[in-house]
């Protein structure tokens, strides 16, 4: 914890021997087949009564045996995470580099007097719940039709303008959450600077009807203050008179000062605090789009569903902790078996954007080489995210998880029951039956034999034998849900946030800054400078110099 090395933990060390001397003897067909109980041993089931969320994690399909168990749990221990994971439920300034406490928990806490934890820090106590208030009324009055427009009708279409955590977060959980939204309110995410992604929205959105969200927890973020000025002048071309940006015009922020020089009234901004981050966000009012398409009471099941995540973690033993286990299972291929990259897999279309979404929960968090004391790492740190929804990848990528060279640990994700039933329930068996086989094919494999048996006559041509060979042996983890709900989801966002934050802490890093994000965004300021003129194009290397006079030469 705090700055130490992970590589120093006797624990550690152990992993590494005990990964050298069990390598060869790590074969899940054997440890299957030698232990009847290993499903029961290696799973584990979340419940929460208050929203109904029950989740099944089974780890059984994993390169671990009850020594490399307890002895990540054993890592777990000498790096405090327990201690730590009470810091940050505490308030205490985790964030180090930027001196900040880290309570998006405090966001979904329920108040006091209703069992929630007291957490000392300016905002995170009663002021969460007004904001939720704020954002329980206007979206009420926007639902309703009885927020109007500057000509007097009501909002039909809500482009939330916003990059990063003040995008990604709104964007997966709409997605998710689509069969609970309210289908004659459009809603639109526009993220990126090209003009394109503007563009393409403003050609379906009316003057007269259209509410934009200018989500940004600093305010200052070029991408969305440019995409916001240019909606504003495109609204002012019909609108006219500034007085009506107040009905058309929202901000989600940190920052009133920018707020309002953008032209925003304070009351109709809605605030949060620097102790959220931004990949943390979307439990804040980075949420507003959420709450306004799904209504303020599957956004507060949302919430919810996080709160009972949390409790979990911060209550229960590391040994039945589900973002425990995620955490330290993670870290054995990370670490130990020189795994890059760690797959997303959800058999649920809905929530396709799974993946996306924490490619920068986790990426952001924890992409860095320098504890928290400035030490250089001597081990991997946070694992590349990717993925896509079933069965999709199967027909893409998953030939290379099966058979190339790269060792993939998966989370297969899957929900018992689907929310679209049709043609009786056909599509959701085969969607199931593929989510069951495909962990199964990857542990066990094909063997020579059975190739060849299969083959007949064939068995003759040695490469095609070959070509055929699953070896088996790749770890998955499945995770199963009764029913995609706004509680199932808050759960499962909570459970991969906080399985980020136990990694972060064993790793000794900071999980809560992003300093890599800031070199090339300078670095693009002084280039903007430079674009229009070729003399003043200096200070580069050959190549940067070379691409920007080729662009200056050949614009029209
Ligand atoms: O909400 P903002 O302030 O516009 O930031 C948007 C994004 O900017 C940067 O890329 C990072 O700081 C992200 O963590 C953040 O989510």
């Amino acid at each position: 914890m705090d700055g130490k090395s992970a590589s120093q933990y006797q624990a550690w060390q152990k992993l590494e021997q005990l990964k050298e001397s069990k390598e060869s003897k790590l074969v899940l067909k054997e440890l299957f087949a030698a232990d009847p109980e290993r499903f029961s041993k290696h799973s584990l089931i979340f419940n929460s009564s208050s929203p109904n969320v029950e989740i099944l994690l089974d780890y059984s399909k994993n390169l671990i045996d009850d020594e490399v168990l307890s002895t990540l749990f054993a890592l777990a221990r000498e790096a405090q995470v327990e201690d730590f994971r009470d810091q940050m439920f505490s308030g205490k300034h985790i964030n180090t580099s930027e001196d900040r406490a880290v309570l998006h928990i405090a966001l979904r806490n329920p108040p006091v007097s209703k069992g929630g934890w007291k957490i000392d820090e300016p905002g995170a106590g009663d002021e969460v719940h007004q904001v939720l208030e704020h954002m329980k009324e206007f979206s009420e009055q926007v639902r309703s039709g009885q927020w109007k427009g500057y000509t007097g009708k009501s909002i039909d279409t809500i482009v939330n303008i916003g990059i990063g955590g003040s995008d990604l977060g709104p964007v997966m959980v709409c997605e998710a959450l689509k069969h609970y939204s309210k289908r004659d309110l459009k809603t639109h995410f526009v993220s990126n600077i090209d003009g394109t992604d503007m563009a393409e929205v403003l050609k379906v959105c009316d003057r007269e009807t259209t509410l934009f969200i200018v989500a940004s927890k600093t305010f200052t973020t070029q991408e969305t203050i440019t995409n916001a000025e240019t909606a504003k002048e495109w609204f002012l071309d019909a609108a006219k008179d500034k007085s009506h940006i107040a009905k058309h015009f929202v901000a989600l922020s940190t920052n009133t000062k920018a707020v309002t020089e953008f032209g925003i009234a304070e009351s109709s901004m809605f605030q949060f605090w620097d102790w959220v981050g931004g990949r943390y966000s979307l439990w804040s009012a980075i949420g507003l789009s959420i709450a306004l398409s799904i209504g303020f009471d599957n956004f507060s099941e949302l919430l919810a569903g996080a709160h009972a995540m949390d409790k979990h973690f911060k209550e229960t033993k590391l040994e039945e902790n589900l973002p425990v286990v995620l955490a330290l299972i993670g870290i054995w291929y990370n670490d130990f078996w020189n795994a890059q990259t760690q797959a997303l897999l959800p058999y649920d279309q809905y929530m396709k954007r799974f993946a996306d979404y924490f490619q920068q929960g986790d990426m952001e968090s924890d992409g860095k080489s320098v504890t928290k004391d400035g030490t250089r790492v001597d081990y991997q740190t946070g694992p590349i995210i990717w993925g896509q929804s079933g069965t999709n990848g199967q027909h893409a990528f998953y030939q290379l998880i099966h058979q190339g060279t790269k060792l993939i640990p998966c989370d297969f994700l899957a929900p018992v029951e689907t929310l679209n039933p049709i043609s009786g329930g056909k599509h959701h068996e085969i969607l199931l039956s593929n989510f069951f086989a495909q962990p199964e094919a990857l542990a066990f494999g094909k063997t020579e034999d059975e190739v060849r048996k299969e083959l007949g006559t064939a068995s003759s041509n040695a490469a095609l034998v070959k070509s055929k060979i699953f070896e088996g042996n790749k770890p998955t983890n499945s995770i199963m849900f009764q029913k995609l709900t706004p509680g199932t989801l808050g759960s499962l966002i909570a459970l991969y946030e906080h399985k980020i934050h136990v990694q972060g802490a064993i790793w000794g890093i900071n999980s809560y800054d992003q300093m890599g994000v800031e070199l090339g965004k300078v670095l693009a300021k002084a280039i903007l400078k430079q674009l229009g003129n070729e003399k003043d194009v200096t200070g580069h290397d050959s190549s940067t110099t070379g691409l920007i006079h080729y662009y200056q030469k050949n614009r029209k």
